[in-house]
């Protein structure tokens, strides 16, 4: 019997209607719609130039689109900065890493806590007792999260003498440490060897499991996406062509001839 998931997939958190994005002539993303329910795995995926990461840049507010709307928990994000997101409880990773590669893995993480702590320069570097206090409770955090992703052994190498699976998982344990209710991964997978990726989606799986994280992920690899996600957003020239469960996606002609490449019959 398959046990029952501990959150069960939920209304939509995040709801991307009618976007559109521009640069100059190139139409990056073209009316563009579709939800992300509360406690699911969602891939994006399609071909290369098709659009996913300018999707990605527009939900957490790098990219402004021209046309259509973006909201998150029911709240149109009218003037998007990648700051006020995070704030709204919405974190993302970056298809090429964007680690501090001189600090310790703990300290990586740490700067995920950014948005928990208050504590201003001076008060951290006087040492004064309630900096001390909070930082003591962010760090008790972090070494949390390096337990949870198996890593404690290496949380105090510097992030740049890791092999780029291990660093990979810095990167997720930094988003972990933001507590966002929304994890947008991009290519969390890539240049990993097999026995890494296998790893990588044993961790994907086991934070939407205990802790009910929405993910959304770009992903390259077939395979990967049909084991790990409830549902799959398929864009092609910057349009969705598909948007469902991955055996539906997988069976849909449009995405067969747009992406899997698979010849008819
Ligand atoms: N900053 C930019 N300036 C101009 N054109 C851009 C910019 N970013 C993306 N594009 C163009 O927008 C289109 C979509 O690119 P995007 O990187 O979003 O695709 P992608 O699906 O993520 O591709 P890949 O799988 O190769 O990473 C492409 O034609 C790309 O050249």
């Amino acid at each position: 019997m398959v046990e029952a998931r501990r959150f069960p997939i939920g209304e939509p958190i995040l709801e991307v209607k009618n976007i559109s994005l521009r640069f100059g002539g190139v139409r990056a993303i073209t009316d563009t719609s579709f939800n992300v329910f509360r406690h699911e795995i969602r891939a994006i995926i399609g071909p290369n130039g098709a659009g996913k990461s300018s999707l990605l840049n527009c939900i957490n507010g790098i990219y402004k689109p021209q046309e259509g709307t973006i909201a998150l928990n029911g709240e149109v994000l009218d003037k998007i900065s990648p700051n006020i997101v995070a704030r709204k409880g919405l974190s993302r990773t970056f298809q090429n890493l964007a680690l501090f590669k001189r600090m310790s893995v703990l300290d990586n993480i740490l700067v995920g806590r950014k948005l928990h702590m208050s504590a201003n320069f001076l008060s951290v570097a006087l040492r004064l007792p309630e900096a001390v206090r909070e930082e003591r409770e962010n760090r008790a955090k972090c070494e949390e999260i390096v337990e949870f992703l198996e890593i404690s052994h290496i949380r105090d190498t510097p992030v740049g003498r890791l092999p780029y699976g291990l660093q990979k998982k810095v990167e997720l344990g930094r988003a972990l440490a933001t507590e966002a209710d929304i994890l947008l991964l991009d290519e969390p997978m890539a240049g990993m060897n097999v026995e890494e990726k296998r790893d990588m989606c044993r961790f994907i799986l086991k934070v939407n499991d205990e802790f009910g994280t929405t993910m959304v992920l770009i992903e390259h690899d077939m395979g990967v996406v049909m084991d790990i996600s409830d549902n799959v957003v398929v864009l092609d020239y910057g349009k969705v062509i598909g948007d469902g469960p991955p055996d539906e996606v997988r069976a849909d002609r449009a995405v067969i001839d747009a992406y899997l490449g698979v010849a008819h019959d």
